[in-house]
């Protein structure tokens, strides 16, 4: 959904800049007749093709640097995101046009959604020509990029981040060819969904706003607290007897293998520092001072999405509630279920009716933290990098760490030149 605050904006300069590779090359297809329409209606225009992936950062840089008011994006999510990024970080108004050619393009369909027929490129034209501004807020994630955890890298979105199982689907059909096209999505989640482990997770959402529904208004603040408090206390039993699975597992493997014995106990030392490490750094988000803050909940969770927008895994209609300038996040949580609940929950995510599921919670926050489990640092560094494949995030459907985390909403962060039903 977007609240109207829009303005009208003129494109002194263009710039252009297309990934041949979206879409199975479709983009490059397309490129020569949108140009020549191009031509006949801006007077200045410059383009870059991405050459390799995050080119789209340096294009844009450039782009910026050669001062054009307007940035076009012709492909899909992942390039936007890379645009929308610089674009963010310049801190110029710039205006971000899309032409969305992508094999998902969840980023672009609110933007056009109010359009029955199906856009030529004549009409994609018309509506930059016409510069219908919209503002829009941006999420803000802070991650690590690797299982080692030794580097992190901030990152804006402007549509969806999420955790969890879409976050695996996102890296396994990152690494496919998306030969499939939109299918390649319902493939990966298939594999995904049949071997996913469902990790436990800490999560705190910062100045929680929940939606007036009428269970929330008979729920007392009290009566909520009681709640969360026994479900973490019913979490950490759940924890402990896991914690005591694994130790036992661990001492079965000590004592088969007594080479990797000393070389277990060095690594346990090694993690117990490293935990450290992460931990200092997770209390010093920042986001406490700045916000209320919910009660931290643990659960085994099979998704965490944080909406800006609406839509994810190509056409998912994960965050239907959402509004793209309320300064907040809508949250949906989606609690881990057997096999056969969690494919309903992703037909019923379909039409963004997933939300009224039992177990599944849709809030809104401004800040959210995402934090792993104590345990995770028992484990030895082999198992311990394959249990982070559960904890991975995807921006933009681009697979781009790990947890722990930190999300927030930076408000009225970007212009987006949208399409307007005309009077
Ligand atoms: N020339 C290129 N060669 C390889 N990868 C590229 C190139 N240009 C851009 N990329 C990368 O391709 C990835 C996917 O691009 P993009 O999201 O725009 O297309 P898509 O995957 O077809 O669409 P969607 O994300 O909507 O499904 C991005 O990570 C981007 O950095």
């Amino acid at each position: 959904m977007i609240k109207n605050q829009k303005s009208t904006w003129t494109t002194t300069h263009l710039g252009v800049v297309v990934n041949p590779t979206s879409s199975k090359g479709k983009a490059k297809k397309m490129w020569p007749d949108i140009h020549k329409e191009l031509k006949k209606n801006f007077k200045k225009i410059s383009f870059y093709f991405t050459e390799r992936k995050r080119d789209g950062f340096v294009k844009s840089r450039k782009l910026i640097e050669e001062g054009c008011n307007t940035i076009l994006v012709i492909s899909g999510d992942g390039l936007i995101n890379e645009v929308a990024n610089e674009i963010i970080k310049s801190q110029k108004k710039i205006a971000l046009a899309i032409i969305p050619i992508g094999t998902g393009s969840d980023t672009a369909k609110p933007i056009y959604q109010s359009m029955q027929a199906k856009l030529k490129i004549k009409d994609f034209i018309r509506i930059i020509k016409k510069g219908d501004l919209q503002v829009y807020d941006v999420g803000k994630a802070k991650y690590y990029t690797t299982k080692a955890m030794d580097t992190r890298e901030e990152r804006y979105f402007v549509n969806i981040a999420s955790v969890g199982i879409t976050a695996l689907i996102c890296s396994k059909v990152n690494k496919s060819s998306k030969k499939l096209g939109a299918w390649s999505y319902a493939w990966s989640c298939c594999q995904t969904t049949i071997s996913y482990s469902f990790p436990p997770t800490l999560y705190t959402i910062f100045d929680q706003k929940d939606f007036p529904t009428v269970e929330n208004k008979q729920k007392g603040k009290e009566e909520k607290k009681k709640e969360i408090e026994i479900e973490i206390k019913k979490e950490e039993e759940i924890e402990e007897e896991e914690e005591e699975e694994e130790e036992e597992e661990e001492k079965e493997e000590e004592e088969e293998e007594e080479e990797e014995e000393k070389g277990e106990e060095e690594e346990v030392e090694e993690n117990e520092k490293e935990k450290e490490k992460t931990s200092q750094i997770g209390s010093h988000w920042g986001m406490e001072e700045k916000y209320d803050i919910s009660p931290t909940q643990k659960k085994k969770i099979a998704l965490f999405a944080m909406g800006i927008g609406t839509f994810f895994g190509g056409g998912m209609m994960v965050c239907p509630k959402s509004v793209v300038n309320d300064g907040y996040f809508d949250c949906c949580v989606a609690p881990s279920v057997s096999l056969k609940e969690t494919i309903q929950l992703m037909i019923q995510m379909r039409s963004g009716s997933h939300i009224k599921s039992k177990g599944v919670s849709y809030t809104r926050g401004k800040g959210v933290k995402l934090e792993l489990p104590k345990s995770i640092w028992k484990l030895s560094e082999k198992k311990r990098k394959r249990e982070l494949d559960s904890y991975r995030i995807e921006l933009e459907g681009e697979d781009v760490g790990f947890l722990p985390a930190k999300f927030e909403v930076v408000p009225k962060a970007l212009n987006i030149i949208v399409y307007k039903i005309e009077n």
